[in-house]
Formats: structure tokens, C-alpha cells, sequence
């Protein structure tokens, strides 16, 4: 068996314009969305993936507002940026991007954000709302990965799913969003404390791989058939490298690659949380 390629850059062509036509009718009623951006410090990974955000943003005339700091930004002057744009009326959503640099907190930084404004769905509130299967904006990576594979055919509902990775952007979050009633599936989570990964990868009908450790997952971990999602990206000398080997190919019936597979959509999810902000803000007026 050869797999097939489950196409995250062209689904993601697509949805973003089907949001270019949302936000042409919000600008009829003189809303314009804004995202903003948060990017502190220089790793190189962060400010490509920025530039990315901001790039889809102006295909699908979203605003863009950027803020550039210094790895030697403090606490202070990061909380204060945050701050200013929780209160700018022109941005209707931003996000801090992650990993922040140094001794600067991930998790307080999220925190500092208007839930209201939260884009990339990881304020604690937000979080506590996918918990409780409340509404509100989903994180972006998860969210990317059940429409991939929704608009793709793939059921959910019933499934055994693996996901390994239990980080607070992808891992944790999809396991909350995938046993939604919505979504249905059977969740496993594997971690560094997993004894044999390979155990409940074999099980599997889904895999989805965000470790961050190249080719962890091998052609023997994967039963024949099986959906492969790619989560990791990791940056070598010879290109981005992904979690699942190439040698999977053979043996499952569907791969998102690395690149072009899970990341765009990321970016689509983005645009498509700033994009339903502002339709809730246009309809409460
Ligand atoms: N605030 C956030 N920080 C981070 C998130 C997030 O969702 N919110 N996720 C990741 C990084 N990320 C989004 O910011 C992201 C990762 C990958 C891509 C992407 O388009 N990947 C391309 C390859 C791009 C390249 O060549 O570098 C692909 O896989 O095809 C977009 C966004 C951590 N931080």
C-alpha cells in the first residue's frame, strides 16, 4: 500500500478563500478583523511562522498588527504589549507566539490575554471552556487536524486515535477536542512516560505524531491502514523533518506530511478564529 496525501496546504488554499468572502460581507457593515502578533526574540522557526500568519492575513484582508520585541524584552514591557493590545479596538485577536524566550512564562503570558481577544484558543478560560464543551475559540493546531481529516472523509467517531505529544498547543487540547461527543473517538495519549509506544500505536486507526523527535514513528508502530497525522516539525541542515519516517507510506492509507500538511492549517484555523470573533462582535452589535 502506497498512502495517500492528506493535502494541508491546498485545504488550506481553500478554506482561506472561503474566509475572504466572510470578511468581504463584514466589511460591508464597516468591520474590519485585525490580528495581532506577539514575537519575542530570534528564533528563526518563530518568525517564519509569523511571517506566514501575516502573509494569510493579507490574502484574505484580515488587518495585521505586529509586535516585535527584543529577547531581552522583560516581563514588565511584555506584559504591558499584551496589555495595549487587549485594548486596541483596531485588533480583534491576537496571539503571543510560542515558545517565548528566556525566563519569560509561556503559560503567564497566555493568561495575560483577553479571553475575548484569545485567537489561538490556549487562555486558560478558553482551555476550561473546551473542557467543559462550552464555545469559544479552539486551538489551532487540534482544530487544524480535525478538519484535515473532516474534509478529507475521515471518520471520527468510534475511532482508536493515538496522539503522542501531551504539549499544551497540540497534544493535550486534541485529546479534549477529539472524545467531544461532536467527534466521538477513542483517545490515547503517549508520553515520555509511555513504557511501550509501539504497543498502543499498533492499536490505532488514527495516529497523530507531536513529539518532536524525528521519525519516531517507524513503518512496524503502525497498523496496516492506519491514518497518519505529522505534528513534529524539526529543523535540520537537510530541510524540516517529521515525527513519522517515510517508511509509513507503505503501510498506511493516509499520511499529512511535513511539511504541507498540518502546519497550514494551523495558519488556516487562525484566520478562521479571527474571522468568527469578529462575525460574533458584528452580530452583538
Ligand atoms: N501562539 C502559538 N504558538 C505556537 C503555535 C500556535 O498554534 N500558537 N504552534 C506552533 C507553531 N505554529 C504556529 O504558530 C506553526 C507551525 C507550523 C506552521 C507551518 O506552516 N508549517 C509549514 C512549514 C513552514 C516552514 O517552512 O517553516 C508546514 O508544515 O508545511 C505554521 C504555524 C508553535 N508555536
Amino acid at each position: 500500500m502506497t498512502a495517500e496525501t492528506l493535502d494541508g496546504k491546498a485545504l488550506a488554499a481553500t478554506i482561506k478563500a472561503e474566509l475572504k468572502e466572510r470578511v468581504a460581507a463584514l466589511a460591508e457593515q464597516g468591520i474590519v478583523p485585525g490580528l495581532g502578533t506577539v514575537l519575542v526574540g530570534d528564533d528563526p522557526g518563530s518568525h517564519s511562522y509569523v511571517r506566514g500568519k501575516h502573509r494569510d492575513c493579507a490574502q484574505v484582508g484580515i488587518a495585521s498588527i505586529e509586535v516585535e520585541l527584543p529577547a531581552s524584552t522583560s516581563a514588565a514591557e511584555l506584559e504591558s504589549r499584551i496589555r495595549e493590545l487587549n485594548d486596541d479596538p483596531a485588533c480583534t485577536g491576537f496571539i503571543v507566539q510560542l515558545p517565548l524566550p528566556g525566563a519569560l512564562d509561556d503559560g503567564w503570558a497566555l493568561g495575560l490575554v483577553d479571553p475575548g481577544k484569545d485567537a489561538d484558543g490556549l487562555h486558560p478560560v478558553n482551555l476550561g471552556r473546551l473542557v467543559l464543551g462550552e464555545p469559544g475559540p479552539l486551538p489551532c493546531t487540534p482544530r487544524g487536524i480535525v478538519e484535515l481529516l473532516r474534509r478529507n472523509g475521515i471518520g471520527l467517531s468510534g475511532a482508536e486515535v493515538c496522539v503522542i505529544g501531551r504539549g499544551t498547543t497540540v497534544g493535550r487540547p486534541l485529546g479534549l477536542l477529539l472524545t467531544r461527543k461532536s467527534e466521538n473517538a477513542t483517545v490515547t495519549l503517549c508520553h515520555t512516560g509511555t513504557v511501550d509506544v509501539a504497543e498502543h500505536t499498533r492499536r490505532a486507526d488514527i495516529v497523530i505524531a507531536a513529539a518532536g523527535r524525528p521519525g519516531l514513528i517507524t513503518a512496524d508502530m503502525v497498523k496496516p491502514g492506519a491514518v497518519c497525522v505529522d505534528v513534529g516539525i524539526t529543523r535540520t541542515e537537510a530541510g524540516l523533518v517529521g515525527d513519522i519516517d517515510p517508511s509509513v507510506r507503505e503501510v498506511a492509507s493516509w499520511v499529512a506530511p511535513v511539511p504541507g500538511g498540518v502546519g497550514p492549517m494551523t495558519r488556516a484555523m487562525l484566520l478562521t478564529n479571527v474571522v468568527e470573533r469578529a462575525e460574533a462582535l458584528a452580530s452583538a452589535r
